[in-house]
């Protein structure tokens, strides 16, 4: 028997031998879930047996609540107890598949042998020693497996660092708990592994790299101390991949304090959250709150605005043909993403606590109750010390008191008499039941009757009036912001500043919010109703952190003050570039406290020959290394617009035969999207994405290059790479992320003269093709 296959024969023993432990922790825990589900169902059948009922008295009512208090909490538990059960026996059923992916063998410098380490998605112990069968891929020595090659290396604990040297390194393909291959790598986990992974075809889910993540990843993922984590990545280079293994082990690093809910995901659009929920699932773990910043706002604005999304911004400023208009827009958007607009809502926020705040009446049965005025003077007569939200809270108390008075007031009123014979049996039966425990007097029984009938007309028909006061609807906060243009100057005021106000006031009217003033008014809405800051949220993970303005970004820090983040993104791709002024990627200026920026430089999705043309041109500086995968050159098409259908189909037949299943057809702007698909209608079936796409499908998609953020394709095609498309240095960004989505092949068709961008490129990175 040679060394080799003696090695795979051992190996196979060993993976055996786990499968049998791991078969006999799934059987207890099997045991386990079915003895809790069976008392869950005996709690849920026992529940009002087993719960002290009476309510003669008030003490007794209290006793009752505690005891079904007491009862549901109990099921609560055992019902969580079986939901952890049942994760378990998922984990159990991964590991089962592929119990591990990879082995170090480590010798500390205190110990003489080494000692075999062997990871997986999840730890496993042998019952009988309490040995590591398993490590979890996020225990603090795994981590030697992704950051060192063998020789000496060392890993952090909680309380020390622990030095040593790694005699083995190897990587297994273990399938149904059977050994495929296995490899003893160098420095890099498995090129071998990785170019198997990255030549496979795209798909519609994202995967998660625990196998083969890389030294510089495994950065990212383990960092800790900084409140912030800044990562410029290149395309491709695995941002979103090291964020969701991020999240993945913050979760385990805290998992006694740190819940799915307490973990936010931004992300750029609804097809981008779609693309990513496998990844945290396939690791074990629970899927996070994922929302895009237009979602969180159209929930958390408190005025009927229609809020436009950041892509109908882009679209509107890419098609948008009037000259004034689009330069009064440009205004607007340049003066709203800018942080010295915040200084301006601070300054006028100031100003409001001397004056101009907006109130609403409060009206009962078509009179006014407590007027504006009112209540105006009652705010400004307060404390000059205290802040807007803590008067506005006073305001709220008095107000109630008032609305108090005046139900004490209305309760003799013939027009409550009368509703009173609107109420119902059961409002009767209560007044009846009280008026007997209560009245020695038998005499007055019926007028006593009456009484705590009145009493529940009014404070039913008061009732939604102060829930609006609890809900601060007396205040007119857009009223409050739309004065900000239209009574107030500003001590400095923005450029442009009188047609940026009629432009706002405007579209305030029209109950609109650009996506430029969205933030700003959220940010203004926050500061003067002092919302509830969202303190549940502890770490936020901003992907494509490099299309948020500076002003988004601040109201990002207003709302979650407790969060630590972690903001990826990649300069090269930032298609807002109109706003990206003080980005929180490009400048540290923003950031409050201390932070770290990690720079992914590797570029993993695109083959080289992609890599090597996309390279030439990118917008910025930074640096980026392609991936040693071979392909096909990038293929520019020369030919008469007449061809254009003729050519689609001709080179998506080309792509499909090389076994390419995923191919983006991106455009530049939904309005061209609609072109091309309206051309392409009749020859070939395609799918048409846009905004409301929920989720990415296979086979030949038409989208423009904004919904194409965070994804990849087999292969794109951009219909029209010609000069007239692409040439200013905003369309360098489009153009480039258009590109950068490719994994496997590039046709770019230009029915003019080809964009400059690939001019730039080297001759022999693209083949070109006159048809
Ligand atoms: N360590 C790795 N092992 C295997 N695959 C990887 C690794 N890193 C990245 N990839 C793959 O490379 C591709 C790009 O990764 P990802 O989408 O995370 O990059 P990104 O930096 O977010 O890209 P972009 O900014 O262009 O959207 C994905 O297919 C991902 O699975």
């Amino acid at each position: 028997m040679t060394s080799t296959n003696h090695t795979h024969e051992t190996e196979q023993q060993r993976i055996d031998r786990v499968t049998y432990h791991i078969d006999q922790k799934a059987k207890k825990v099997i045991d386990r879930a079915s003895s809790i589900k069976e008392s869950v169902i005996q709690l849920r059948k026992d529940f009002w047996e087993d719960v002290t009922v009476n309510i003669d008295e008030p003490d007794d009512v209290i006793e009752t609540q505690a005891s079904i208090k007491q009862q549901a909490e109990l099921l609560t538990q055992k019902e969580q107890s079986h939901g952890k059960l049942d994760d378990e026996l998922k984990t159990l059923k991964r590991l089962r598949e592929s119990p591990y992916f990879g082995r170090i063998d480590f010798r500390e410098d205190t110990e003489q042998t080494p000692e075999p380490i062997y990871i997986g998605i999840s730890s496993l112990m042998d019952s009988n020693d309490g040995d590591f069968l398993i490590y979890d891929w996020r225990a603090p020595i795994s981590s030697l497996y992704y950051d060192y090659a063998p020789g000496e290396a060392q890993y952090d604990t909680m309380d020390e660092t622990i030095n040593g040297e790694i005699t083995l390194k190897r990587q297994f393909i273990i399938r149904e708990s059977i050994l495929k291959g296995l490899f003893d790598t160098g420095v890099t986990i498995g090129d071998r592994l990785l170019q198997e992974i990255l030549g496979a075809n795209a798909s519609t889910k994202m995967k998660s790299i625990v196998t083969t993540i890389q030294k510089e990843q495994n950065k990212i993922i383990r960092h800790k101390g900084h409140p912030y984590l800044i990562v410029q990545g290149a395309a491709g280079s695995g941002k979103t991949s090291a964020a969701l293994q991020r999240v993945a082990y913050l979760m385990y690093q805290h998992r006694d304090i740190l819940s799915a809910e307490n973990i936010v995901l931004l992300s750029p659009n609804p097809l981008f959250s779609s693309y990513i929920a496998n990844v945290l699932p396939e690791l074990g773990e629970t899927n996070v709150r994922q929302t895009t910043f237009h979602e969180y706002m159209e929930n958390e604005v408190n005025h009927p605005f229609t809020i436009e999304s950041p892509f109908e911004q882009m679209e509107y400023v890419m098609t948008e043909t009037k000259q004034e208009s689009q330069s009064s827009r440009m205004k607007n958007i340049d003066c709203k993403s800018n942080l010295h607009f915040k200084h301006v809502i601070d300054a006028y926020i100031n100003h409001l606590n001397k004056q101009d705040m907006q109130f609403r009446n409060i009206t009962f049965r078509d009179e006014i109750l407590i007027s504006k005025q009112q209540m105006h003077d009652y705010f400004y007569s307060l404390d000059d010390a205290l802040s807007i939200p803590n008067k506005l809270e006073l305001v709220a108390g008095w107000l109630l008191q008032e609305i108090r008075k005046q139900e004490r007031h209305e309760l003799d009123k013939d027009w409550v008499f009368e509703k009173t014979e609107l109420l119902n049996k059961e409002d009767y039966q209560d007044a009846f039941d009280q008026v007997q425990k209560q009245t020695e007097d038998k005499t007055n029984e019926t007028v006593h009757e009456e009484n705590i009938l009145r009493k529940k007309v009014v404070k039913r028909v008061f009732a939604p009036i102060k829930k609006k006061v609890n809900n601060y609807a007396f205040i007119r906060t857009a009223a409050t912001y739309q004065m900000l243009f239209t009574h107030w100057t500003p001590d400095k005021s923005p450029e442009n500043w009188e047609a940026i106000c009629s432009f706002t006031t405007a579209n305030l009217e029209n109950n609109f919010l650009p996506w430029e003033d969205a933030a700003p008014y959220l940010y203004f809405q926050h500061c003067l109703l002092g919302t509830p800051h969202d303190q549940s949220v502890r770490y936020l993970v901003i992907d494509e952190a490099q299309d948020y303005a500076a002003f988004g970004f601040a109201c990002i820090q207003h709302i979650f003050p407790n969060a630590r983040m972690t903001l990826l993104g990649d300069v090269n791709q930032a298609i807002y570039r109109y706003m990206a002024d003080d980005n929180p990627l490009i400048e540290a200026g923003p950031m409050r406290s201390s932070y770290k920026k990690i720079t992914l430089t590797k570029s993993y999705r695109s083959t080289k020959q992609i890599s090597e043309f996309t390279i030439p041109f990118s917008p910025s500086n930074e640096r980026v290394e392609p991936f040693n995968r071979e392909g096909n050159k990038p293929l520019l098409i020369r030919q008469n617009k007449e061809h254009f259908t003729e050519t689609i189909m001709t080179e998506t037949n080309n792509l499909r035969q090389n076994g390419l299943e995923t191919i983006g057809i991106i455009c530049k702007t939904q309005a061209e999207s609609h072109h091309v698909a309206e051309l392409l209608k009749d020859t070939i079936a395609f799918t048409q994405i846009d905004e409301s796409t929920g989720h990415l499908p296979k086979g030949l998609l038409i989208l423009p290059v904004y919904l194409a953020k965070g994804i990849e394709m087999d292969a794109v095609i951009i219909p029209d790479a010609s000069k007239n498309k692409y040439t200013s240095e905003a369309d360098r960004t489009l153009f480039y992320t258009a590109c950068t989505r490719a994994m496997h092949a590039l046709v770019m068709i230009s029915t003019d003269e080809p964009s400059p961008f690939i001019k730039e490129a080297p001759q022999e990175t693209y083949l070109e093709e006159e048809r």
